[in-house]
C-alpha cells in the first residue's frame, strides 16, 4: 500500500498560537484514517489546510504526489469533503444544492442531475429532492452532506465528525455507505470525538492533543499498548481511595484514578479481581477500549 496523502513537518500559527505543531502524517491509499483528539486538538485546523481552505504556515502536504501548495485545483477535484458545520444554500432546493456543487467540478448539466438522484437516494433522501433545506432534520442535513461530497467521484473523502448529531438510524447508515466506498477502493480520513465510530471503522487511529500526534497505531494495537486488553475497575470508599492507590502502585500496578473509581491497566485482570472481592473491595473488570486510550493520552480534565 502506497501513502496517497503526505503530510510533512505541518505547522499553523494563529498569530502566537500554534494549533498544528510539526505535524507528519501519511495516510495510506485505500484505507480509512481516524483522527482523534479532544476539543481544540488541533484536526478541524487540519484538515482546513488539507482541503486548501486555511493556508498552511509551514511544512508540507502532498496528495497523491502532488505538491498541495502547487497543484491546489488538481488536488480538490479528487476529494470529497464533509465538513463539520451545515453549509448548504438555504435559499436552494435540496437537488438544486447537488446540481449546484457539481457545477463546481463542471460536471455536465445531465450528467449532475442523474448523479444527484443516485447520491439522493443512496443516503435514502429520494422524497426530499424537491424540499426546501430548512424541512430537512439535523440528521437529514448531515446525510444531504455526504451525499454531496459524492458528487465529482472522489478518491478521497474528508469527514469531520461524520456522525455529530445522527440518530442511530441514521448513523448506521453512514457507517455502512462509508464501509460501501472504503470497499470501493476510496480512502477516507475522519475526525471524530466518538470511539466507538473510530474503533469501528478505522483501519489506523491516531490521537491528536495540543497540535501533535501523540499516538497512531490500529484500534487494536493501541488498546493493547495503553491500556492492555482488559481493565479492572475498583469503586473503593472515598476515606480509603488514596491509600487504596498507593498500594496498588506499591504491587508495580499500573494504576490510576477515574473520578470515584480506580482503573487499573495492563493486570492479570482475572486474579486481582478475585484478590480484590474476597478482600471485600467492588472490583470488576471489562474490556480495555480506545476511550480508555484517549483517556489515559489526553487527560480527564475538560481541554476547552
Ligand atoms: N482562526 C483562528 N484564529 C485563532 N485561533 C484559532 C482559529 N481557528 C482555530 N483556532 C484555535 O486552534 C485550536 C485548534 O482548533 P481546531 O478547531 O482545529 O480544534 P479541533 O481539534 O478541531 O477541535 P473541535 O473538536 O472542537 O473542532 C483551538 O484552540 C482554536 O481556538
Amino acid at each position: 500500500m502506497s501513502a496517497i496523502i503526505e503530510i510533512s513537518n505541518l505547522t499553523k500559527r494563529f498569530k502566537d498560537f500554534t494549533a498544528v505543531d510539526g505535524l507528519s502524517l501519511d495516510i495510506m491509499e485505500g484505507e480509512c484514517f481516524g483522527l482523534l483528539g479532544p476539543n481544540g486538538a488541533g484536526k478541524t485546523t487540519l484538515v482546513k489546510m488539507l482541503t486548501t481552505i486555511s493556508p498552511i504556515t509551514s511544512g508540507s502536504i502532498k496528495v497523491m504526489g502532488l505538491d498541495l501548495a502547487k497543484e491546489p485545483r488538481r488536488i480538490k477535484a479528487s476529494f470529497g469533503v464533509v465538513p463539520q458545520g451545515d453549509n448548504l444554500d438555504p435559499e436552494l432546493s435540496v437537488i438544486e444544492n447537488l446540481t449546484s456543487f457539481a457545477r463546481y467540478f463542471e460536471i455536465p448539466r445531465a450528467e449532475a442531475l442523474r448523479r444527484s438522484h443516485d447520491v439522493l437516494s443512496l443516503f435514502k433522501l429520494e422524497h426530499k429532492a424537491n424540499g426546501q433545506i430548512k424541512t430537512l432534520s439535523g440528521g437529514m442535513k448531515r446525510r444531504l452532506l455526504l451525499a454531496r461530497s459524492l458528487l465529482n467521484n472522489p478518491k478521497i473523502i474528508i469527514l469531520d465528525e461524520p456522525s455529530v448529531g445522527l440518530d442511530p438510524q441514521s448513523r448506521n447508515l453512514v457507517w455502512q455507505k462509508l464501509r460501501e466506498l472504503q470497499e470501493r477502493g476510496v480512502t477516507l480520513l475522519l475526525t471524530t470525538q466518538n470511539m466507538d465510530e473510530a474503533a469501528v471503522l478505522s483501519d489506523r487511529v491516531a490521537v491528536m492533543y495540543q497540535g501533535r500526534i501523540l499516538a497512531l497505531d490500529t484500534p487494536k494495537a493501541m488498546v493493547l499498548q495503553h491500556v492492555g486488553q482488559e481493565v479492572v475497575e475498583i469503586l473503593p470508599e472515598a476515606a480509603e481511595a488514596e491509600q487504596m492507590l498507593a498500594d496498588l502502585k506499591k504491587r508495580g500496578l499500573d494504576a490510576e484514578p477515574a473520578e470515584s473509581l480506580i482503573q487499573v491497566f495492563h493486570a492479570d485482570a482475572g486474579n486481582l479481581c478475585t484478590d480484590l472481592t474476597t478482600r471485600g473491595y467492588r472490583a470488576w473488570q471489562r474490556l480495555g477500549t480506545l476511550e480508555d486510550v484517549f483517556m489515559r493520552l489526553t487527560g480527564r480534565a475538560l481541554v476547552e
